[in-house]
């Protein structure tokens, strides 16, 4: 059966931040439940596996996983959290004489081809503005709001009735922007915090109390936050729904095709 590994639920910082001595950094620092690498994510079918975002952590989310070769990613935007692991994937394909592919929509490659112009001569970019296939999923992308941060793009994959999307980084989505949410059997979405008190205009994901107004709007089956910052302790115990899971490192999510 197909699987989502989650390999990352932090914010762009990451749990613990290197600045910040707060209660739940430093149980993250001692090796606790709270420890977040910046977030990313597997999904594993019999043709392969993609990578969902390839951030500043990827070789020990690699390591983690005792994965030595990767083949493929898919990228929802090209910030910094999302795409600093693809010049140490470009150093991996050198040294082992191989090749990747990089899928995204074209506006992101823009931006990944001005900040790091060499990983052409490994990595194949694709662009996937019409969506595009892999292990028999029908994979779409939409753009989503991000906020001060511009844009992001989040995905929605299909396979023999089974609907799924993956939405890290996004806050404030126009009707139009919900509605590939509608009629999910699961939905990955970014919560930096259970309540975030920052001024809006300075904010760019959504926060657990926002996401529950847009979950009840679309009402997927299941739920997973991703993309948590330092503001999250995982052991809080927040009023969630029982459908709804703040996710953690490795958490291993079966996708019930059918097949
Ligand atoms: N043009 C930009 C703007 C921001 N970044 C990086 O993206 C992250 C933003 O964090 P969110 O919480 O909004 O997801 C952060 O790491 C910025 O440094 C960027 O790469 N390019």
């Amino acid at each position: 059966m197909d699987q989502l590994i989650f390999l990352g639920t932090g914010d762009s910082m990451g749990v613990p931040r290197v600045y910040c001595t707060c209660p739940v950094c430093q149980e993250a620092r001692s090796g606790g439940r709270n420890r977040r690498l910046r977030s990313s994510a597997l999904l594993r079918t019999a043709e392969g596996e993609l990578l969902l975002d390839c951030g500043p952590d990827w070789v020990e989310q690699m390591e983690g996983l005792g994965q030595r070769t990767l083949t493929r990613v898919l990228v929802t935007h090209p910030h910094h959290d999302h795409i600093a692991g693809l010049p140490e994937w470009f150093d991996a394909c050198r040294w082992t004489r191989s090749r990747g592919t990089v899928f995204a929509p074209g506006i992101v490659f823009e931006t990944i081809r001005r900040q790091y112009p060499w990983l052409e001569k490994k990595l194949a970019f694709v662009p996937n503005d019409g969506g595009m296939e892999f292990g028999g999923w029908q994979i779409t992308p939409w753009e989503v709001c991000h906020g001060k941060n511009g844009y992001s793009f989040a995905y929605r994959f299909v396979k023999n009735g089974y609907a799924w999307a993956y939405c890290p980084d996004a806050i404030h989505l126009t009707e139009k922007q919900k509605k590939p949410l509608h009629g999910l059997n699961m939905l990955v979405l970014g919560t930096n915090f259970y309540k975030e008190e920052a001024r809006v205009e300075s904010r760019s994901v959504y926060d657990m109390k926002e996401a529950l107004e847009l979950l009840a709007e679309a009402k997927p089956q299941r739920v997973y936050f991703t993309h948590m910052s330092h503001g999250v302790d995982i052991d809080a115990g927040y009023p969630l729904p029982e459908h709804v899971t703040l996710a953690s490192r490795e958490l291993t999510v079966s996708l019930r095709t059918g097949e």
